[in-house]
């Protein structure tokens, strides 16, 4: 497959507004690692939605995996997104179950059996710091322990892609990296990354990464093309 996904003049409107996102042009190919910046508002957490098929486009055509995702059957919609890793902005972890637990669901989903799923969930842990966290509920883990679970539980089925919403922005600047590594890790091994950031520091750790940068609603290129961000030296103002 030569591409992953595919935007055709894709329109997004909540309501009767003015669109949130508009025109927006753009193609992600396997295995590439893309950063998604803009200001608050610009329309990042929407694009998301999108990619993620949890939102539909008030207009355009959404390719994902070769197929038309706007007019799919509802019914195949679940088997779509389970080839999709999501990091959700506020988490959404279950309540009610440990950090092991909350890794572990997207393999009991996916059928992995019991005896298979202990050592991978517990690298995992150890991977995001969290080995000594296991039983911890939710409840009892801070901002950014929930968010490393999140990520872990986004990442341990391999995802065909993996989509971010600020995925590092309860953490400190060492775990950041750390966390930045694990996607970097997955990209290698073929998984398409799409972070949304507002951390501009973040973009010069991952030297092959390509940016969209959103600016109120629209891709700032006018191409609608991706382009490489600009080098690190740029970045220091
Ligand atoms: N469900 C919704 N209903 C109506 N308006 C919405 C909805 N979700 C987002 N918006 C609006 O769409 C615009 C873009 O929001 P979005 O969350 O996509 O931006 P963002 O770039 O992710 O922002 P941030 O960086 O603050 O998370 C905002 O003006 C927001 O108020």
């Amino acid at each position: 497959m030569d591409e992953i996904v595919r935007f055709e003049n894709v329109g997004l409107r909540y309501g009767a507004g003015a669109e949130t996102l508009a025109d927006l042009n753009f193609t992600l190919y396997p295995g590439s690692f893309y950063f998604l910046t803009g200001a608050s508002g610009a329309g990042k957490t929407s694009l998301l939605k999108l990619l993620y098929l949890s939102q539909r486009p008030s207009r355009g055509i959404i390719k994902l995996f070769g197929e038309d995702a706007v007019t799919m059957p509802r019914e195949r919609l679940p088997g779509f997104r389970r080839r999709i890793g999501v990091v959700f902005q506020d988490f959404r972890l279950v309540p009610h179950l440990s950090a092991f637990d909350n890794i572990a669901l997207p393999l009991r989903v996916a059928g992995v059996r019991e005896k298979d799923l202990e050592v991978p969930v517990a690298e995992m842990l150890e991977w995001v710091g969290l080995g000594d966290r296991t039983s911890a509920r939710p409840a009892t883990l801070s901002g950014g322990e929930q968010q490393r679970v999140a990520i872990a539980r986004a990442v341990i089925g391999r995802p065909e892609i993996l989509v971010a919403d600020e995925p590092t922005g309860n953490v400190d600047p060492d775990m950041a990296i750390r966390l930045l590594q694990l996607f970097e890790a997955l990209n290698t091994l073929g998984t398409t990354i799409v972070v949304a950031t507002h951390d501009i520091h973040l973009l010069s750790k991952i030297p092959g990464a390509q940016m969209m940068r959103l600016e109120k609603g629209m891709l700032a290129d006018p191409t609608g093309s991706l382009r490489h961000p600009p080098l690190p030296n740029d970045q220091q103002q």
